[in-house]
């Protein structure tokens, strides 16, 4: 496991593109709290000074400060606001980088490395996980880097004026700036890591009950689920509290130094001023800049007090990052196949390294145009080959298409040449335009009406009152199954691939369907090589020119 400063190196190796906004939002940052400590100096000066004035000679330019004084009001107000604009813009760029640069790195591993990890869990882990890491640069590495800047500048300038206040108000700054949140991170890192795993688990527990709810009634099992989801939020709730508890106390712990620092910039100064070495107007100057110098550290306990929350979302998501593709893509450009043909040679696969064999050194050759029809009993293997060909799964042995090795391909030319419309192919919550749009963006309606005629959904279209634009729901829930395994057939159409799998189309159709989506099916297809996975012999018999019989990954006949 990397040590928390090599995660840190990490992360702000990937904001390393958007330093110069950061550096930007820093220096505003930085101006903003000095403005602020200069206020407070400047008028606790001048009020003393015009008070001295008034008692003594009477006379006093009062212009320079009161000028300075508005100067600094106005930088720390319009400083503020600008330096919220520049981090939280700076923050949401870095983000989207982040979710780029994950997404990119996530993309290989799907979906045979991601085996472990449940969709709902990946979602919404990695969601979580990346908001986490916003308070990696907005609430941590910035503001640490704010206070280091402002401290030493602060510290410099009060140890020229007065050296004792400026030792002073030194040492309670590293007591409240670092020991405090130091300690506050301590007590907060467990919980906090704690709180990240409890938020996955809660968002898990509460998917899985909402999209099963219909199931969990009829189980009579919505109770416990209930239950679960209650015990994991009362979880969350005590180790949020147990992370707040540690903050608030080391918040009073700054709070403690800042009143330590006033009190002691004023006995120091006082005594000066005792000396006759320090003019008396100095007096609240220094002591009420001590005091607002902690304004620069003051958010150091909140920011540490993430440090276990980030640290564990870090961790995860370059964990998961930095997993190695099984799958690894081809290096050059694909090669140019000859024609539309597939070879297994040999061809092995398993799921997982000490299961039983998917397929078991399956042999079949489809010369090009050809129309096969895959046959054989649940769990034969015969989903698994159209995963081959799309290479979301690694196999041993040899598969060739268009008499190249299939492991030459790039996966964008595999993903445009090899069509597959799968039994659990995801259908999204948008429309049925942008449903099929998403196989070619290009296409324009007529296209889009022809397949859907194809896939024999012509008249149910044509019946929809907002037609292409009718909704149709999460994972196409508004459609009957017939017709959501139909829309993902045309969608599969419509990019007209060389090869193209079609598993089980007629599973959930009428006969007189079924006969006329084949018949449709066979015309359309022409020319083009079509694997046809099926459990009816018929649908076999009619579609097809040759018949491979599957068992237990094994061919048959
Ligand atoms: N993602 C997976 N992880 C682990 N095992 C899997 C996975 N997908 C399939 N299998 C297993 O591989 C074997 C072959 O599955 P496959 O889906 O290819 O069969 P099939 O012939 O298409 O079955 P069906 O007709 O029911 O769709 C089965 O034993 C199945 O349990």
């Amino acid at each position: 496991m990397s040590s928390d400063m090599a995660i840190l190196r990490r992360l702000f190796g990937l904001a390393r593109p958007y330093r110069g906004w950061m550096g930007l939002a820093g220096a505003v940052a930085c101006v903003t709290v000095l403005a602020s400590i200069g206020l407070m100096a400047v008028a606790g000066w001048f009020i003393a000074a015009m008070a001295i004035a008034g008692v003594s000679t009477g006379m006093m330019n009062y212009f320079l400060p009161s000028a300075a004084i508005r100067l600094f009001a106005i930088l720390r107000t319009g400083g503020r606001y600008l330096e919220r604009l520049l981090s939280h813009e700076a923050t949401f760029r870095l983000l989207a980088g982040v979710r780029l640069w994950l997404f990119r790195r996530l993309e290989p591993l799907a979906p045979a490395d991601l085996m472990d990890r449940r969709g709902a869990d990946l979602a919404s882990g990695l969601q979580a996980d990346v908001e986490t890491l916003q308070h990696a640069y907005l609430r941590l590495g910035a503001p640490v880097a704010v206070a280091v800047a402002c401290a030493i500048a602060v510290v410099a300038i009060l140890v020229a004026l007065h050296p004792p206040t400026g030792a002073a108000v030194g040492l309670l700054l590293v007591c409240g700036g670092a020991l405090a949140p130091a300690l506050a991170r301590r007590a907060a890192a467990g919980p906090g890591a704690q709180a990240v795993r409890l938020r996955t688990e809660l968002r898990v527990a509460v998917v899985d009950a909402l999209q099963g709810a219909t199931d969990l009634r009829a189980a009579g099992a919505q109770e416990r689920q209930r239950a679960h989801v209650s015990a994991l939020s009362m979880a969350l709730i005590d180790a949020q509290r147990r992370t707040a508890v540690s903050g608030v106390l080391a918040e009073a712990g700054v709070g403690l130094c800042a009143g330590l620092a006033l009190w002691s910039a004023a006995l120091l100064s006082a005594a000066s001023v005792a000396a006759s070495d320090l003019a008396p107007a100095m007096v609240p100057a220094l002591s009420l800049a001590a005091l607002a110098s902690f304004e620069a550290v003051a958010p150091l306990p909140a920011a540490m007090q993430r440090w276990g929350e980030v640290m564990a979302a870090a961790r995860r998501l370059f964990a998961l990052a930095d997993r190695v593709p099984t799958v690894v893509p081809a290096v050059g450009p694909s090669p140019v196949p000859r024609d539309g043909s597939l070879e297994f040679l040999s061809v092995g696969l398993r799921y997982s390294p000490d299961g039983a064999p998917a397929l078991d050194g399956l042999n079949l050759v489809i010369p090009s145009g050809r129309r096969v029809a895959l046959l054989g009993p649940s769990g034969a293997g015969k989903s698994s080959i159209a995963k081959l060909l799309l290479r979301f799964w690694d196999y041993e042995g040899e598969i060739r298409l268009g008499g190249h090795d299939l492991r030459l391909y790039q996966p964008e030319d595999l993903r445009r040449m090899v069509g597959v419309a799968a039994q659990d192919a995801q259908l999204f919550n948008a429309t049925l335009r942008d449903n099929l749009l998403m196989a070619a963006p290009e296409a324009d309606d007529a296209a889009l009406l022809q397949c859907l005629a194809l896939a024999q959904l012509g008249d149910v279209v044509a019946h929809l009152p907002e037609g292409l634009d009718t909704w149709i729901g999460e994972s196409g829930a508004r459609l009957s199954a017939g017709q959501a395994r139909r829309l993902v057939l045309a969608r599969t159409l419509l990019r007209a691939p060389a090869v193209l799998v079609l598993d089980e189309p007629t599973e959930n159709l009428d006969p007189t369907t079924a006969r006329r989506l084949l018949a449709a099916l066979k015309v359309a297809t022409a020319g083009r090589t079509v694997i046809l996975i099926t459990h009816d012999p018929v649908a076999a018999e009619t579609f097809a020119q040759d018949t491979v019989r599957l068992e237990a990954g094994r061919r048959v006949g």
